[in-house]
């Protein structure tokens, strides 16, 4: 266990190892298994992540809520379908250390490294997520290629956000911008007047716009991303809530994801020695009141 005047190492019944962390701007929670925030709280602020009530954190089961990380593919593994769904490290412990503290912002490292033995992704690489804990939450999730031929990654922070109801939900800085259809398998454009009222599960591309996503006057939550031109949005709706692990059959009513990610055209071809980064900046952007 450390001990240290601003994050506290506890394990949890279900044999997990959490960090909680808490400066003078804000507290987040995250585990060290997937390196997985489930908690972030902006100082007299609320929670902008979601996690279901039913989600039992136990090792070895990815988390339902917070921000998983989708690596090193997201979705089915393009050509083998015996691999896990979103890739191989959600279940994975992570290396964690303190990069730097300040009491208005603590930065964190956790690290992961593939051996190369993994059928579905025989490379050496080294996967970081550089998080920073202030006024805002970043991540910073860095695929370095220790191997010595070049790998394609796709990859997602796959972050369920909080709403207040689904009906008041709206997301602004998609419209426009191509987008396929996960359940249809088609090619659109994301449209002008989209709202929550069916199952959705679709990757909006060219699209490195800043994402709002709003759920009454009072209720704001802006990404900003970097190394990313992909999206996914999720909502499972009535059916697929009920199949869903750790997931009670009305949450659907309660999140939406927006996932940054490099999908579909968007994955990312790095090089021997070279890295590529993706970035999610997360902020309450809660309208001020004059
Ligand atoms: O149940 P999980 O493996 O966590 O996946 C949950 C969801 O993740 C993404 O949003 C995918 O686009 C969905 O197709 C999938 O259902």
């Amino acid at each position: 266990m450390t001990d240290h005047p601003t994050l506290t190492e506890a394990s949890n019944p279900g044999g997990l190892t959490r960090l909680t962390v808490r400066n003078q701007a804000a507290t987040a929670v995250l585990y060290t298994q997937g390196a997985h925030i489930t908690s972030f709280v902006p100082q007299g602020g609320r929670d902008l992540l979601w996690v279901s009530e039913d989600e039992d954190y136990q090792a070895g089961k990815a988390i339902r809520g917070g921000a998983p990380v989708c690596w090193p593919w997201f979705g089915a593994h393009p050509t083998d379908p015996d691999a896990p769904a979103h890739g191989l490290v959600r279940n994975r412990e992570w290396q964690w250390e303190i990069l730097s503290d300040q009491p208005n912002q603590t930065q964190l490292r956790l690290a992961l490294d593939t051996s190369g033995d993994h059928p579905a992704f025989p490379y050496r690489a080294r996967v970081e997520m550089i998080v920073g804990i202030g006024a805002t939450l970043t991540q910073r999730l860095v695929t370095h290629n220790l191997d010595n031929r070049a790998f394609t990654v796709s990859q997602a922070l796959h972050t369920y956000l909080p709403v207040h109801t689904l009906a008041s939900a709206e997301v602004t800085g998609l419209a426009g911008s191509p987008c396929l259809d996960k359940l249809t398998g088609e090619r659109t454009h994301w449209p002008e007047d989209f709202r929550f009222d069916r199952e959705i599960d679709r990757i909006i591309l060219d699209n490195n716009r800043p994402i709002r996503l709003t759920d009454g006057p009072d209720r704001a939550i802006l990404l900003e991303r970097t190394g990313s031109h992909s999206l996914i949005v999720w909502n499972p709706w009535v059916e697929k809530s009920r199949r869903l692990s750790n997931f009670r059959n009305d949450d659907y009513t309660r999140m939406v994801c927006l996932e940054t990610a490099n999908v579909d055209r968007d994955a990312r071809t790095v090089e021997p020695g070279d890295h590529h980064e993706l970035s999610l900046t997360l902020r309450d952007d809660t309208p001020i009141r004059p």
